[in-house]
């Protein structure tokens, strides 16, 4: 049995596609479990934001390289608030936007960029108790020894409606545009070289297709509070 309340320790790993519901849960899930959170997605966007401005051509990986290099990427892992910054400048909202999310494939394909930010990432987490990861590589690559490990899925239909929901998007044929985007960046990220998003062998797959949010909140802090008991 569970003592309700009783703390967590270890690190929960939750990787999957865009518009699974990754963001939203995996914070929820921390402040459930009083855990630290990390959203390792937000970093490959700040390191697209610094791309971007400096003009880099997109397929050039030396470039992208040097730029994220040179770049400060501040993030926190504190799951009440969400700060990101590229050089002490804030892009908490600019990271959100369309030209940034257009770039960050090919930006977080570049394998250079990839060992900087999970040399980042396991820093930011090194010193947590308790610790919530979401990305695409975090059960397969950040954290290969993690405690528990998600993959959550949802079906394609539920997740570009989710995403205009989100995004306030009314229109059929601007939704089909964001199914388009999503299918793209799927692909582009399941296929690429270096870590690409597979579910590690040890994860426990959850569909939150039929599910709402708090459905798939309560299932994986269940999960984590049995597999922190074995
Ligand atoms: N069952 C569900 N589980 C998780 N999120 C859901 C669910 N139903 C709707 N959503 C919504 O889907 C949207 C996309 O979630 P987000 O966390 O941004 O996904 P991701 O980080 O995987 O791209 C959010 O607005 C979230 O509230
Ligand atoms: N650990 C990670 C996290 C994100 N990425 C890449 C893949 C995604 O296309 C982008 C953005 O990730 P993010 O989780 O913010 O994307 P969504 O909110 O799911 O749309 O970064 C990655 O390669 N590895």
């Amino acid at each position: 049995m569970t003592a309700l309340g009783a703390s967590f320790r270890g690190q929960v790993t939750l990787d999957g596609p865009s518009g699974t519901g990754k963001s939203s849960v995996a914070r929820a899930v921390a402040l459930e479990l009083g855990a630290a959170y990390l959203d390792t997605g937000a970093m490959y966007r700040a390191a697209t934001v610094a791309v971007l401005d400096a003009g880099v051509d997109l397929d050039d990986d030396e470039g992208i390289a040097r730029v994220v290099r040179e770049a400060t990427i501040g993030i926190g892992t504190d799951a009440a608030t969400e700060q990101v910054t590229v050089d002490d400048v804030d892009v908490t909202d600019r990271i959100r936007g369309s030209e940034v999310t257009r770039a960050v494939s090919p930006v977080s394909a570049v394998p250079a960029v990839r060992r900087m930010l999970v040399d980042a990432q396991r820093a930011l987490v090194a010193d947590a108790d308790a610790v919530v990861v979401e990305g695409r590589d975090i059960g397969t690559v950040v954290l290969p020894d993690a405690t528990l490990k998600v993959y959550l899925t949802a079906a394609p239909e539920a997740r570009a409606e989710r995403r205009a929901d989100q995004l306030g998007v009314t229109d059929p044929a601007r939704i089909a545009a964001i199914a388009e985007d999503l299918r793209r960046r799927d692909a582009h990220d399941s296929t690429r070289a270096d870590s690409p998003l597979r579910p590690a062998a040890d994860s426990v797959t959850v569909d939150s297709t039929h599910w709402e949010r708090h459905q798939t909140i309560a299932r994986i802090v269940e999960l984590a509070r049995e597999r922190a008991e074995q």
